[in-house]
């Protein structure tokens, strides 16, 4: 058992060592964390949504935005669509599950803002619908993705897409990636900005 968990950790540690070695991809992630904030500077917000553990992703990096990641500073708007039950099991209900997140989006984005679908085949209807309403909207839009990107890394206007195709493994990158992000938007907004 004990060699099985070093292989998994091994694992992991390989996918984060491809995305430092995959100079297009950190090119990428400097580019929409750039996005991120010239969004928080025109005064708007971002949107986040994923499913299962990517739902609990877009949660996770909304909260470090509205409450705080390093240090103490003003609350920057973020918003997970994962998070209201009410609306999630009425759209869900009324429109289908495939709706969930792209009538939120309907309701709540507004042009200037930022969507970030988060999901590790780049293939769940319910974020490719939420794509194109924010697309409709004005909203720039990132897909942070796994395996070949599926069909939401052609759509986004950003693609991050991890080099794995081992579902875990590209969600621990995720996560890692949302905290870089959500680290440079405070550093660059409130703190002196990152070198
Ligand atoms: O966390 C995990 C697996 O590690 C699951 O909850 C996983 O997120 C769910 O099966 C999702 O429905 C997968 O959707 P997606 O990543 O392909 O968009
Ligand atoms: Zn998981």
């Amino acid at each position: 058992m004990e060699r099985y968990i070093r292989a998994q950790i091994a694992d992991s540690a390989a996918t984060k060592q491809a995305i430092l070695e995959n100079q297009e991809l950190i090119n990428t992630i400097m580019n929409v964390a750039k996005a991120c904030v010239e969004v928080y500077r025109h005064g708007k917000k971002t949107l986040l949504a994923g499913n299962g553990g990517s739902a609990a992703d877009a949660q996770h990096i909304a909260a470090e935005l509205v409450g705080r990641y390093g240090f103490d500073r003003p609350s920057i708007p973020s918003l997970a669509l994962t998070t209201d039950t009410s609306n999630l099991t009425a759209i869900g209900n009324d429109y289908g599950y495939d709706k969930v997140f792209s009538r939120q989006l309907e309701g709540m984005a507004q042009e200037g803002d930022l969507f970030i679908g988060i999901s590790t085949s780049g293939n769940s209807q319910n974020i490719i619908n939420a794509f194109e309403s924010a697309a409709d909207r004005g909203v720039t839009t990132v897909a942070l993705v796994g395996r070949d990107g599926g069909k939401m890394a052609a759509m986004a206007d950003y693609a991050i897409i991890v080099p794995s195709n081992a579902t875990p493994r590209i969600q621990e990158s995720h996560i890692l990636i949302g905290h870089i992000l959500c680290d440079i938007i405070e550093k660059e907004l409130f703190g002196g900005g990152v070198a």
